[in-house]
């Protein structure tokens, strides 16, 4: 586990969301799938969101990119990202045109699948040179010369061969790389990594993830780690915020939230998480399962009904949001002392 960390005053806040809430129409009535999510990055720092599936991860990163699905809409809410030139942008109503000239050049993101985010049928050379040819003027030779960089700045073996590969020929942990160079190309300022060790065997895994500390190192690049693997992120993340059913419930540094962490779910998930030192019987189970978001009667606290420590004034609205600590917040009227 990482020993407490401490961002340092002077690194420039990259992207800021507040209030962010977030619903989809559907047939069966209307998912509120996030609900006054609100975190902070800074630059060269690595932040973690956990959870369990169905949590609002992905939303939250896909919200921030401008990728959300069509039957999304923000309700309320702000991302304020500093671009380049030091001015701050509004992601949620940036226009599109504009987004997309951030994206890929300021703001990149890996997803989950590899082999399903590249296009199978163009080298992967060309397709970092896509990327590179429209955020960074470079063509010809010189465009060349910097797709192959990137390979290697991504350690594949043998970068000018593996330029000419289609995703097909390269291993799961070979594309993830590729995926890396690809979002890395343009030495974006702000990182979004959904789950981008999944499906890869425990090695890879370690490599990918140490890939990404060292580049988001080097780069002075803020990155976003959004996983359902604790241990993963108490190894690679400097703060957490964890996600419950659209809430965020807990947010502190990773130390602390491992430590102490003071909201009843997250103690739930960190005694559900194996450990080396731990047997299966020690695993703890967290009991229920996530409300349904479709519900019009969502209680405040959308863990109340799995939480063994629900009093009637949990039914209260509003949830307090609690800075029980610098740099720690708890959504909970009984946190754990
Ligand atoms: N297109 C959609 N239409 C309706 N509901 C959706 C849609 N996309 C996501 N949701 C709902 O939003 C909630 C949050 O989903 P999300 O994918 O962000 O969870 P997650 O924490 O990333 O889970 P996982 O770890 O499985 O990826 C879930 O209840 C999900 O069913």
């Amino acid at each position: 586990m990482n020993a407490p960390t401490v961002s340092a005053p002077t690194r420039t806040e990259i992207l800021s969301v507040e209030d962010l809430a977030v619903e989809f129409r559907t047939r069966s009535g209307i998912v509120r799938a996030l609900e006054r999510v609100s975190f902070r990055i800074r630059q060269g720092e690595t932040l973690g969101i956990v959870g369990e599936s169905g949590s609002g991860k992905s939303v939250t990163a896909f919200t921030v990119m401008g990728l959300l699905d069509r039957a999304g809409k923000v309700t309320t809410g702000q991302a304020l990202f500093t671009t380049e030139a030091g001015k701050q942008v509004d992601l949620l109503t940036t226009p599109e045109k504009e987004l997309r000239l951030l994206r890929g050049k300021e703001l990149s993101m890996i997803f989950q699948n590899p082999r399903t985010a590249l296009n199978p049928i163009r080298r992967v050379g060309k397709q970092i040179e896509d990327v590179l040819r429209c955020h960074s003027g470079l063509k010809g030779q010189a465009l060349q010369e910097r797709a192959i960089a990137s390979l290697a700045q991504v350690r594949i073996p043998d970068p000018a061969t593996r330029y000419a590969a289609y995703p097909y020929e390269l291993s799961g942990g070979m594309c993830q790389r590729v995926m890396i160079a690809l979002a890395l190309a343009c030495s974006p300022k702000l990182l979004i990594a959904d789950e981008p060790t999944t499906g890869l065997d425990v090695t890879t895994q370690a490599t990918v993830m140490n890939l990404i500390k060292d580049l988001a190192v080097q780069q002075n690049m803020a990155a976003v780690l959004i996983t359902h693997d604790l241990a993963l992120a108490s190894e690679y993340c400097d703060r957490i915020i964890v996600m419950h059913a659209g809430h965020v419930v807990e947010s502190a540094s990773t130390h602390t939230l491992f430590t102490a962490p003071r909201h009843p779910y997250t103690a739930r998930l960190i005694a559900s998480t194996p450990e080396p030192h731990k047997t299966f019987a020690d695993l703890l189970p967290i009991p229920g399962n996530l409300p349904d978001l479709r519900s019009a009667t969502l209680p405040p606290c959308r863990f109340s009904g799995r939480c063994d420590r629900h009093t009637p004034e949990c039914d209260q609205p509003p949830l307090p949001n609690t800075t029980v600590a610098p740099g720690h917040q708890v959504a909970c009227w009984h946190p754990l002392e």
